[in-house]
C-alpha cells in the first residue's frame, strides 16, 4: 500500500522487514520524493510485491522460503564466535543443524536480513564497520548444491560482501625452471601497488632463502589434507611428489588489498582454476629448449640431482599439455629474459609509461546502528530506525546488488552503496 501526498510522497510498504529489536513490523519507509522520478515510485511498488517472509525475535531472524525456514543468529554451539544458523523443515517440523561452510561473520549487536533471488540471504550487521556490514548466507547456490552432494549433509555457506570488483587474476604456468618466479618478481617489483602474489600452500621443505608466509605457506601433509577436505582450497595438485595448493583466502587477500592477483601454479592447477568459477587470464611460459631448461634448473642449485631429473621428466608432459590443452590464453617464450618480460607486460596492458593505477576513492557511507531492509528488485533500501533520522532521505542508504560476483567459499564482490540522495540524483542526472 502507498500514499501519494502532493509534494511529499510517503510510501508505506507492506513487506516484512527485520531487526533484532523484537517482533518484525510493517516497514514504514518515509522519505521525500519531491524530485524522485515516477518510475522509481513504480519500482518501489513492484519491490513490495516480492513475497518472502522475514521475522525477528530475540536476536534471531527467520527467513522463510519454500518449505524451509532459515533461523539466523541465536543459540548455536559456535554462537560466541559467529552468527549461528539453523533450518526448520516445515514439512516434517524437524530442526536441522546444517554444515556451515565459508568464513563466518562474528556476532553483532543485531542484524537485518533479506532474501536475494532464490539462493542467498543478505545479512546486514548493526553497528558494523563499512568493511564488515554485509554478509551473504548461501542456501542454494551452485557451490552449496555441490557441497551437499559431496558431504551428503544439509549445507549453507557464508560469504563476506565486499564493495567493488577486482581485476581478473593472472595464472602463470610452465615447467619448473622456465622462469615464472623470475618474471613474477620483476612484475611485482615494478608495479608493487598493482599486483599481489597468491601465496600457495606446499608440503615440500622450504629452500634456504624461502620464508614461510611469503614464498609459500609450508605445511605438513596431514594438515593440508584436512584443509583440503574442509574445502579451503581453490585448487591443488601433486607436483614433483609434493602437494601444492591455492587457498581461497590467498586469492581473496590480494583482492582485498585492491591488487590484481598473480598465481604461479602448475598445469593441473591451471586446469582446475579454468574449471572453477574464478575468471582469470591464463599464461603458459615455454623454455627455448629442454637443454636450456636443464641448464637453468641446475644453475639455480635448489634441487637434488634426483629432483632435477624428476622435474625435467615432468617438464616434457607439462609443455605438451600447455601447448595443446586449450587451457591457456597466451604463450610466452622465455629465451631472452628482458624480451619475455616486455611481452608479459604488453599482454597485461602495461607499457613503460604506466605507473600504478590510482586507487579510486571509495566514499565511506556510515550505516545506521539500527536499521531495516527493503528489497526493490536489485536495490536494497537500508532504512534508519533511529526516530530522528527516520524521515530524512539523507539517512537512507541504497545497496545495489545487481552486479554481484564470486561468493562462497570466497567473498561476494560487486556491492555498490549510495546514499538515497546521491542515488536519486543519479536517476535524474543531477551532478554536484
Ligand atoms: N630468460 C632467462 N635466461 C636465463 N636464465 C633465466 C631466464 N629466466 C629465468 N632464468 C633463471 O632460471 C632459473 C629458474 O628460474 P625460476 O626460479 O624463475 O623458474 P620457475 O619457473 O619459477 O621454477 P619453479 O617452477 O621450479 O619455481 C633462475 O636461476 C633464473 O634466474
Ligand atoms: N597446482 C599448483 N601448483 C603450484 C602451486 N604453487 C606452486 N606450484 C607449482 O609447483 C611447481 C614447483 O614449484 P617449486 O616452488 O617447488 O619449484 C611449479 O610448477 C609451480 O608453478 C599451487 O598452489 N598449486
Amino acid at each position: 500500500m502507498y500514499y501519494l501526498d502532493p509534494g511529499n510522497i510517503e510510501l508505506l510498504s507492506s513487506i516484512s522487514i527485520s531487526t533484532d529489536q523484537g517482533e518484525s513490523r510493517v516497514a514504514g519507509i518515509a522519505f521525500s520524493m519531491g524530485e524522485a522520478p515516477a518510475f522509481f515510485v513504480d519500482e518501489l511498488q513492484k519491490g513490495f510485491a516480492n513475497g518472502f517472509d522475514v521475522k525477528s525475535k530475540g536476536g534471531e531472524t527467520s527467513v522463510a522460503y519454500g518449505n524451509r525456514t532459515y533461523v539466523i543468529g541465536g543459540a548455536c554451539e559456535e554462537s560466541a564466535l559467529s552468527i549461528g544458523v539453523r533450518i526448520l523443515d516445515q514439512s516434517s517440523g524437524e530442526w536441522i543443524n546444517p554444515t556451515v561452510l565459508g568464513t563466518k561473520p562474528k556476532p553483532s549487536k543485531g542484524h537485518s536480513a533479506v532474501l536475494l533471488g532464490e539462493d542467498r540471504i543478505l545479512i546486514t550487521k548493526n553497528g558494523s564497520s563499512a568493511d564488515d556490514f554485509a554478509w551473504f548466507l548461501e542456501v542454494d547456490t551452485q557451490y552449496v548444491r555441490q557441497q551437499k552432494k559431496i558431504l551428503g549433509t544439509e549445507v549453507v555457506a557464508w560469504s563476506k560482501g565486499v564493495r567493488g570488483c577486482s581485476e581478473k587474476p593472472v595464472v602463470i604456468s610452465g615447467p619448473s625452471g622456465v622462469g615464472k618466479g623470475t618474471l613474477i618478481s620483476m612484475l611485482m617489483k615494478e608495479y608493487p601497488s598493482m599486483f599481489g602474489f597468491s601465496v600457495s600452500h606446499t608440503t615440500r621443505a622450504a629452500r634456504a632463502m624461502e620464508k614461510d608466509g611469503v614464498h609459500y605457506h609450508f605445511i605438513e601433509r596431514s594438515i593440508m589434507e584436512k584443509e583440503l577436505e574442509d574445502g579451503k582450497f581453490l585448487e591443488f595438485a601433486s607436483v614433483h611428489g609434493n602437494l601444492y595448493g591455492t587457498s581461497v583466502e590467498a586469492v581473496e587477500l590480494v583482492a582485498d588489498d585492491g591488487k590484481r592477483c598473480i598465481l604461479d601454479i602448475d598445469v593441473q592447477g591451471a586446469r582446475s582454476v579454468r574449471a572453477s568459477s574464478l575468471e582469470a587470464i591464463f599464461i603458459f611460459v615455454c623454455p627455448p629448449s629442454m637443454e636450456e631448461l636443464e641448464k637453468r634448473l641446475r644453475a639455480r642449485g635448489t634441487e637434488t640431482e634426483e629432483q632435477v631429473l624428476k622435474r625435467l621428466r615432468n617438464a616434457k608432459t607439462e609443455i605438451d599439455q600447455g601447448q595443446s590443452s586449450g587451457i591457456f590464453d597466451h604463450m610466452l617464450y622465455n629465451d631472452n629474459l628482458e624480451d619475455c618480460y616486455q611481452s608479459l607486460k604488453e599482454l597485461l596492458g602495461l607499457d613503460g609509461t604506466v605507473t600504478a593505477a590510482p586507487k579510486s576513492a571509495t566514499k565511506v557511507v556510515d550505516l545506521p546502528m539500527d536499521h531495516s531492509l527493503t528489497k526493490i528488485d536489485n536495490k536494497i533500501i537500508i532504512n534508519s530506525r533511529t526516530p530522528e533520522l527516520e524521515k530524512a532521505s539523507t539517512n537512507m542508504i541504497v545497496l545495489d546488488v545487481s552486479a554481484l560476483k564470486g561468493g562462497a567459499p570466497g567473498r561476494t564482490r560487486g556491492l555498490d552503496i549510495h546514499t538515497m540522495d546521491s542515488f536519486l540524483d543519479g536517476l535524474s542526472g543531477i551532478t554536484h
